[in-house]
């Protein structure tokens, strides 16, 4: 397996933490979460769980820039200043975000060229999730496991700090499953963060949290 190596801090000297202050989510006339804060460790993963429109996505959204939240702010710090969190982080959400009309191989060598060139080529990408085979294959024609895993596969080709996932392992497998918990795994042994909102457990080793939706919020790891 190849291991994932956290890029430089720039300088910085104390180890990555993301801080979420005071977090405050309303979607039409819903107050979602109100006044949330957590924090997360370099090799800490933190899971957002409760029920249907708890309000998870919206969290998600929000740390990954998508959302603006009613107020509160979120913020890496220990990390190269120069970057911003956007530029740090990879959103995985529900959508797989490819290009139909390209190949396999193709939607990830794109994904690289906008992501930045700093992890896996996409050949061996490919070979992580299971994909090695297919990599000529238009995107469209892939089951819908298979597009699940070409999205993962997006994680690998470019090294970022953050992995913000929302159901992350919809359509795989249990062997995808557990391949995916693996791939978290070594992000997490490396010093990366995982923010995920999952309905299904997932091993993602010794340092997880839970942040529980739906009644008041609170939680950190
Ligand atoms: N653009 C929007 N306008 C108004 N309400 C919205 C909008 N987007 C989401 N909502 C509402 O916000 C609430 C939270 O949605 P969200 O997707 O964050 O929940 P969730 O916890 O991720 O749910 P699930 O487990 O079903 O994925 C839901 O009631 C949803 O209908």
């Amino acid at each position: 397996m190849n291991q994932l190596e956290m890029p430089s801090a720039g300088g910085a000297n104390t180890a990555p933490i993301l801080h979420a202050q005071g977090l405050s989510c309303q979607r039409g006339q819903r107050k979602l979460f109100s006044r949330l804060s957590f924090e997360m460790q370099a090799g800490h993963a933190l899971i957002v769980v409760g029920p249907n429109g708890a309000g998870k996505s919206s969290l998600l959204r929000i740390v990954a820039g998508l959302l603006t939240p009613t107020e509160g702010n979120v913020a890496l710090r220990g990390t190269d200043p120069d970057l911003s969190l956007k530029e740090q982080l990879h959103y995985l959400g529900h959508d797989d975000a490819l290009k139909g009309a390209l190949s396999v191989r193709e939607n990830l060598s794109f994904w690289r060229d906008v992501l930045g060139a700093t992890g896996l080529s996409p050949a061996d990408a490919l070979e992580e999730v299971g994909l090695g085979g297919l990599d000529r294959l238009p995107a469209s024609v892939l089951s819908a496991g298979q597009k699940r895993r070409l999205a993962i596969a997006r994680l690998l080709v470019s090294k970022r700090l953050l992995w913000v996932l929302d159901e992350p392992t919809t359509a795989l497998d249990v062997t995808a499953q557990a391949r995916f918990a693996e791939l978290a795994r070594d992000h997490l042994s490396c010093g990366g963060l995982i923010l995920a909102a999952t309905h299904t457990p997932l091993d993602f080793g010794p340092n997880v949290s839970e942040l529980r939706l739906g009644k008041a919020a609170t939680g950190g790891a």
